[in-house]
């Protein structure tokens, strides 16, 4: 494996951060020589980052653990127009108010995770719309657009992908990469970044703002993306079958959060502890080489300390101790998501699709046919099955082995 001399570019490597980089050794020896500022931006479209978005998360993290002071972008113009990157059909408009509430609500999880303040490597937030919200059109046309070719911002993925399928792209989207582009010179003039990291799909994106920089300026700016991870069965991470791995507690309660990771495919195990926690490598090293049932034992580790690190030391705690409650013990833990029934009673399937367990009614029904759903233990094999309570009474509904609700008389 490559050494650099940087501990910055050491830790991203052997931790499994490292997909493209444009200059390994200048960025090698910028990082020994001075404070890197780098960023990644983040668009806000839903309330939630999810467990994809937490790899550069946490690359963040280690840029400020290595020395470094790593600036966090929220994409509040950006949003606006909308990433074409690996779509294809154009996003839905979100208006300003959802635009602003998703803001709000994804930085809560930046504050667990990084170190904010004033100091040179502390960690601070800017949103995109504070300069491009305000750019005249005249403006950026002269500033920015002389710099670009058509020509080649035809022959990005994001854009080529969409014209080879023949799938409309709006002029709206085509100006993205110009955005995302202004954006890193401008955080290269004014706060001095050096560095824009992200997911392998934003490639193309971080390139055209580090030729802008040098265009403009004459800087050298530096880019590196991490791998898109899938999960050992080859799925895009963050999305499960029924829908992503939400990092807010709202959008995921802390027992499902937890059981993610406690889920992990054994062939992941040591990949997600590089990535997602902070133990030592020679502690993973022992972790992943565990055998048989033992891997449980890791998986237990890795799900402890990412719930600690992402949702906060009482919700792993909790979380650990319901799993143990309901798969040992066989009593209900506090944590399980809880679904409230109606006085006239709620179909089966329905009760699935609502907890999130079932996307659909039709997935509900095949469940119940393939017999994986169960009511206090006892096989559900009706799918217009009717469940109702009497006041005050509770009840266990499970999908499969892993997934369980309580479900309670509202
Ligand atoms: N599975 C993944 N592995 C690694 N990085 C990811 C993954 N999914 C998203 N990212 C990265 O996280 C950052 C934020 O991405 P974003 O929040 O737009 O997620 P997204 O899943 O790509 O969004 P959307 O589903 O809305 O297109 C980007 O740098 C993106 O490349
Ligand atoms: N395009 C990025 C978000 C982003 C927005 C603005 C930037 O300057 C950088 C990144 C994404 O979709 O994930």
């Amino acid at each position: 494996m490559t050494t650099y001399d940087s501990d910055l570019l050491q830790v991203l490597n052997e931790r499994g951060y490292v997909h493209q980089l444009t200059d390994a050794e200048g960025l090698d020896a910028l990082a020994v020589r001075q404070t890197v500022p780098g960023y990644i931006g983040f668009d806000a479209t839903a309330p939630s980052l999810h467990v994809g978005s937490l790899v550069q998360i946490m690359m963040l993290r280690r840029l400020q653990q290595t020395g470094h002071k790593p600036i966090v972008l929220m994409g509040g113009a950006t949003t606006r127009i909308g990433d074409p990157t690996g779509r294809d059909e154009s996003r839905k408009m979100l208006s300003e108010d959802t635009i602003a509430e998703n803001i709000a609500s994804i930085r809560t999880v930046f504050e667990r995770v990084l170190t904010f303040g004033d100091g040179p490597t502390d960690a601070v937030m800017v949103d995109n719309y504070d300069w491009l919200g305000s750019i005249g059109y005249i403006e950026m046309l002269r500033e920015v657009g002389t710099h670009f070719t058509i020509n080649r911002m035809l022959s990005f993925d994001s854009v080529k992908l969409r014209l080879d399928r023949e799938q409309p792209m709006t002029f709206l989207e085509f100006n993205y990469m110009i955005l995302q582009g202004y954006d890193f010179r401008h955080l290269a003039q004014t706060m001095g970044a050096r560095l824009q990291m992200g997911g392998s799909d934003q490639w193309g994106n971080i390139v055209n703002g580090l030729e802008l920089g040098r265009r403009m300026d004459g800087v050298e700016l530096f880019g590196l993306t991490t791998p898109l991870l899938t999960t050992a069965d080859g799925g895009k991470m963050g999305k499960t079958a029924s829908g992503a791995v939400w990092l807010n507690e709202a959008q995921l309660p802390s027992y499902d959060f937890w059981q993610f990771w406690r889920n992990t495919d054994d062939r992941d195990v040591g990949k997600f502890l590089k990535l997602f926690t902070d133990l030592p490598l020679d502690e993973i090293a022992r972790l992943e080489a565990l055998e048989g049932s033992d891997i449980n034992e890791a998986k237990i580790v890795l799900a402890d300390e990412v719930t600690k690190l992402v949702r906060g030391e009482d919700a792993a705690v909790s979380a650990r101790a319901t799993a143990q409650q309901t798969f040992s013990g066989g009593g209900k833990g506090d944590d399980l998501p809880t679904l409230s029934v109606p006085a006239e009673g709620i179909r089966v399937g329905a009760a699935l699709t609502e907890l999130g367990f079932t996307k659909s009614n039709g997935e509900a029904k095949r469940k119940v046919a393939e017999g994986a759903v169960k009511l206090e233990d006892e096989t559900i094999s009706d799918p217009g099955y009717l469940i109702e309570l009497e006041e005050g009474a509770e009840l266990q509904l499970s999908l499969g082995k892993k997934r369980h609700a309580i479900l309670t008389r509202g």
